[in-house]
């Protein structure tokens, strides 16, 4: 589904080139739910932001269902991101539109016509339980509600991939949840591939199946916590997973 092949990722700066991301392959499943992990600095958001090319890699390829985004045209390329949905730990909603308007925002720009487009943001609010919010403005929404309009907004053009980037950050517990249950529900429900990346362990521990453990741009281990009682190798993981990995494996978080 999503194939990373020697990605890299280096900024210059003044003082010379800053190297965010070092060569790094990664292999992401139809079907699952992935999860990001390091301390901060790592290169998380790096990894993530190449998956739809936000981040141009410096060299290595980005292969999402088949297609190389590296090699795409403009125009192709947006309309390979029309399959891969994007969220932001700060939501990003346009203000001066209302939940509705905000949701048919991406179908506009892919010329979906406008009969279908009411249709298809219907749908969205649905799924994400905001029917009754659809003339609302992002001001009038609580920072949950708004992460659930930015998810809606994310499904509109039907993905196979969604990326999240500290999704629940922003979040008080009880409303991250609520958006776990959400973005776990659109993983079940319609098989959406899941990219997460955060620095809440309990979030992570909660909905990802295999996880990606990185320090200083590279990943060091990919482990599964999907019951397989995997145990982490590398002393970042060892430090970021902690011993309160076997606590929450029975769901205590977030239930
Ligand atoms: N646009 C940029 N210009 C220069 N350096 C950058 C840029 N974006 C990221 N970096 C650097 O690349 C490295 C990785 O950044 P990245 O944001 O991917 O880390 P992260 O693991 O997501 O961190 P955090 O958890 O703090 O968000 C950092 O050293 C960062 O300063």
């Amino acid at each position: 589904m999503i194939v990373l092949e020697q990605v890299s990722k280096s900024y210059r700066s003044k003082d010379g080139l800053i190297s965010a991301v070092a060569p790094t392959s990664l292999e992401v499943a139809e079907g699952e739910i992935f999860g990001i992990i390091g301390q901060s600095g790592a290169g998380k958001s790096t990894i993530l932001r190449m998956m739809n090319l936000l981040e141009a890699p410096t060299t290595g390829s980005v292969i999402v269902n088949g297609r190389d985004l590296t090699k795409c045209s403009p125009q192709e390329l947006r309309v390979a991101r029309r399959s891969i949905g994007m969220i932001f730990q700060h939501f990003y909603l346009l203000q001066n539109r209302t939940a509705a308007d905000n949701i048919a925002f991406p179908l506009e720009i892919s010329g979906v016509p406008k009969k279908n487009r009411e249709q298809r943001v219907k749908q969205c609010l649905e799924i994400v339980g905001l029917e009754d919010k659809a003339s609302a403005y992002p001001a009038q929404l609580s920072g949950g509600q708004k992460q659930r309009v930015a998810i809606a907004r994310a499904l509109a053009t039907e993905p196979k991939v969604l990326l999240c980037d500290e999704p629940t950050s922003a979040l008080d517990p009880q409303t991250t949840g609520v958006i776990l249950e959400f973005i776990r529900d659109i993983n079940k429900r319609f098989g959406v591939t899941i990219v997460l990346v955060s620095h809440d362990m309990e979030v992570v521990k909660h909905i990802c199946g295999r996880i990606a453990v990185m320090e200083h741009g590279s990943i060091v281990e990919t482990l599964d916590l999907s019951g397989t009682g995997q145990k982490p190798t590398t002393e970042i993981a060892k430090l970021l997973l902690g011993d309160r990995r076997e606590a929450l494996k029975g769901g205590v978080a977030y239930v």
